[in-house]
């Protein structure tokens, strides 16, 4: 394994030229499911995390789900996350279910621009203990923090739900990249930490980690 401990670094994780036939490029896999109300980021938060882009203009919701790759390296090792794109659509409901169980990492949006996908977080809770695996790796994150004028949910809402059911919580923007990548970094480290790669290393804490590097935006500078 390579890599600075503490470091933590993305890439797309294509095989390099000189890599030997059939020889994995990373440590470990991860699934990480993106779920919320329809129109909350969803597309847009992965897409900034895989290509560094903001897909800005017509709104086109997700049909059914989709996925992307991207292996992150985090204290050493190179961690595959294969992270599902869910549509926020009612209808589509039934389908998204059947992928919970595979599932070992949730991160959960809602709109703080929009009070009903924040309402709605509790619903999404209730579902995520009914269909994904008890010890899922869940996160709170409320995006669109950049549109800063049109905020109806404080991020002390976010943070007292959070704490509520003992999630980590972050405000995001997938429009400015704040805090996407250490959403998934966050994801990555715990499930490296749960893999046992190294037992004599310190227990990590998700929560104390996100709180320690999470960003906070300012009333002026994402507007
Ligand atoms: N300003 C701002 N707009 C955003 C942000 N994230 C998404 N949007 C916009 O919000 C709209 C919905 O974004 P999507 O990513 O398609 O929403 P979704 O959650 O994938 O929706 P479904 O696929 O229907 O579940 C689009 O018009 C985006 O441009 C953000 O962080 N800031
Ligand atoms: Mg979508």
């Amino acid at each position: 394994m390579t890599g600075t401990p503490g470091a933590a670094t993305t890439g797309d994780g294509e095989a390099p030229e000189h890599s030997p036939p059939c020889s994995p490029n990373y440590d470990l896999t991860g699934k990480v499911m993106l779920l919320g109300d329809s129109g909350v980021g969803k597309t847009c938060f992965l897409i900034q995390f895989k290509d560094g882009a903001f897909l800005s203009g017509t709104f086109i919701a997700t049909v059914g789900i989709d996925f992307r790759n991207k292996v992150v390296t985090v204290d050493g090792a190179r961690v595959k996350l294969q992270i599902w794109d869910t549509a926020g659509q009612e209808r589509f409901r039934s389908v998204t279910h059947a992928y919970y169980r595979d599932a070992q990492a949730l991160l959960l949006l809602y709109d703080i621009t929009n009070r009903s996908s924040f309402d709605n977080i509790r619903a999404w809770l209730t579902e995520i203990h009914e269909y994904a695996q008890r010890d899922v790796v869940i996160m709170l994150l409320g995006n669109k923090a950049d549109v800063s004028s049109e905020r109806v949910i404080r991020s002390e809402d976010g943070e007292t739900l959070a704490r509520e059911y003992g999630v980590p919580f972050m405000e995001t923007s997938a429009k400015t990249g704040m805090n996407v990548e250490l959403a998934f970094l966050a994801i990555a480290k715990e499930l490296k930490y749960r893999a046992g790669k190294h037992p004599d290393e310190p227990s990590f804490q998700i929560r104390d980690y996100v709180e320690s590097q999470k960003k906070r935006p300012s009333c002026c500078s994402f507007v």
